[in-house]
């Protein structure tokens, strides 16, 4: 906990008054939240996107004003969030919370994205954690198919007996590819797929990884 709260901690650093800040989710962007919020309650003025409800919902609690994309003149600009795993390239795999579609949208409408994570996080190449695909409900069997067909075993992911519904209200499908050799084309060919909306694959988005760890340094890269 404390090695994600440091890297979200450093990222809040980042962010300058009148700004308009793209809030990630899962449990180190909460700690940015947290941050952020801090620092509004000491005077800091800026507006917030959120990647998910929940994000949504802290940074309200904490005071932090959020703004819709109809009322976004021009770029978010930053956006801090987590990431599952990140390659040599800094490119990254994300969704491990099912927001990834979300995060995408916010991430490709921002300036730039301050990744933060933890030095678990950090792989040589991508593809030990499942990627997460989020699909439409109609017809998922027939795109679960062509999805496996790209060279994995897609697992639909379920909450209890329930499978997981995301804020958009699709399906999450976790596909354990191995050691993913062109991130980039892996994007394009699921993206290609119909029934696939998005999926976990963040190629060149990054402009910086700040990477908390266990000694207590920040190391950013
Ligand atoms: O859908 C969730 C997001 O992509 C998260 O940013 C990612 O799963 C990392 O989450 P955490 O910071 O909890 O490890």
């Amino acid at each position: 906990m404390e090695t994600k709260r440091i890297a979200a901690e450093r990222a809040v650093e980042y962010v300058g008054d009148g700004m308009v800040v793209g809030l990630g989710t899962g449990s180190t962007a909460y700690w940015a939240i947290q941050k952020l919020g801090a620092r509004v309650k000491e005077g800091l003025r800026v507006k917030a996107i959120a990647t998910s409800i929940e994000s949504e919902a802290l940074a309200r609690e904490l005071g932090i004003p959020i703004l819709s994309f109809a009322d976004l003149a021009g770029e978010i600009d930053l956006t801090i969030d987590g990431a599952d795993e990140v390659d040599a390239d800094n490119h990254l795999i994300k969704g491990g919370g099912g927001a990834l579609l979300r995060e995408k949208i916010v991430a490709k409408a921002s300036r730039e994205l301050i990744v933060i994570v933890d030095q678990s996080k950090l792989v040589d190449r991508l593809g030990d954690f499942p990627l997460p695909v989020e699909i439409v409900p109609f017809g998922c069997e027939m795109t679960l198919r062509h999805v496996s067909e790209l060279g994995c075993k897609p697992v639909l992911r379920t909450r209890g007996d329930e499978p997981f519904r995301t804020d958009n209200g699709n399906y999450i499908a976790d596909c354990a590819f191995g050691a993913i050799h062109d991130p980039g084309l892996l994007e394009t060919r699921l993206n290609g797929i119909p029934g696939v909306v998005e999926n976990g694959l963040f190629v060149g988005m990054s402009s910086k990884v700040i990477v908390g760890c266990g000694n207590g340094d920040v190391v950013e890269r």
